[in-house]
């Protein structure tokens, strides 16, 4: 895979510059976040006017935006994405559209704040019991790359859903006080909260809340069979060693990875 050269840093309006970078390369993996999401159509321009992509990935990894119907906020989120895979779907351009699901470090930090070693509180969303699937960033990367130039994966979405990643909050949280031998108080929110708060909150506030309502409440992750015509990672990649959500929190027991916020 070649990599741009010195020249390889720029701003997406500068055209000329973006397609020449593109035409060192082979595939592009886009990771804007939410607020730059549109900014892709500037790529796909040039990436058509390049003419030599063999793969493009566009900044999707998370819920698979085709099959899920969560609260308006997060609809209109995924509205600009969808709108960046019709687009691509339109240019011609070979695409694989990736669903990753839940990153497993931030989600691990977001629910359990382990960082946090005073608190004894942890939020629960809806009862807790609902199947979520947490990735660890490692692995979405690993599998990604292998997708990358797999003839079986072009023109395709693929869902990554290991099924040692599955698990609920209350089971997250019974392994995290396990291993850690912690207990904490379950302070749950209720779905009738959660909606309140993506309709009350103002934007972009309103965006996180009803992520939580669509993975951890609806279950929108889980929401559909993984069929014989779907493509998941696991499967695809068997000889990958997948880090479990068991060994994902034996990390945060001694290298605790950061926690991070996503710009909205
Ligand atoms: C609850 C807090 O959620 C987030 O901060 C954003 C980064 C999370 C996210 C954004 C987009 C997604 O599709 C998705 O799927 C699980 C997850």
């Amino acid at each position: 895979m070649r990599r741009p050269g010195d020249g390889g840093q720029g701003r997406v309006e500068e055209q000329e510059k973006l397609v020449s970078v593109l035409r060192e390369v082979d595939v592009v993996i886009c990771t804007l976040a939410y607020p730059q999401v549109l900014e892709q159509l500037k790529i796909i321009d040039a990436i058509k006017l390049a003419g030599n992509i063999k793969r493009f990935f566009p900044s999707d990894f998370g819920v698979e935006e085709d099959r899920v119907n969560p609260l308006k906020p997060f609809q209109v989120f995924l509205d600009k994405k969808r709108k960046i895979r019709r687009a691509t779907e339109a240019a011609g351009i070979p695409y694989t559209f990736v669903s990753a699901n839940c990153f497993g470090s931030y989600f691990a930090n977001y629910l359990l704040h382990p960082h946090d070693e005073n608190s004894t509180d942890i939020v629960v969303y809806g009862t807790g019991q609902v199947q979520a699937v947490l990735i660890y960033e490692e692995d979405i990367a690993v599998y990604t790359i292998k997708a990358a130039d797999d003839p079986r994966t072009c023109n395709r979405i693929i869902t990554y859903r290991p099924p040692e990643n599955i698990i609920s909050q209350l089971e997250l949280l019974s392994l995290w006080e396990k291993k850690t031998g912690r207990s904490f108080n379950r302070v749950y929110v209720s779905e009738e909260e959660l909606i309140n708060l993506s309709e009350s909150l103002p934007d972009p506030d309103n965006i996180p809340v009803s992520i939580v309502h669509s993975v951890f409440v609806k279950g929108e992750l889980m929401s559909f069979e993984i069929g014989e015509n779907d493509l998941e990672a696991s499967q695809l990649y068997p000889d990958h060693k997948n880090t479990s959500i068991d060994q994902l929190l034996d990390i945060f027991l001694v290298d605790p990875p950061k926690p991070a916020t996503a710009a909205f």
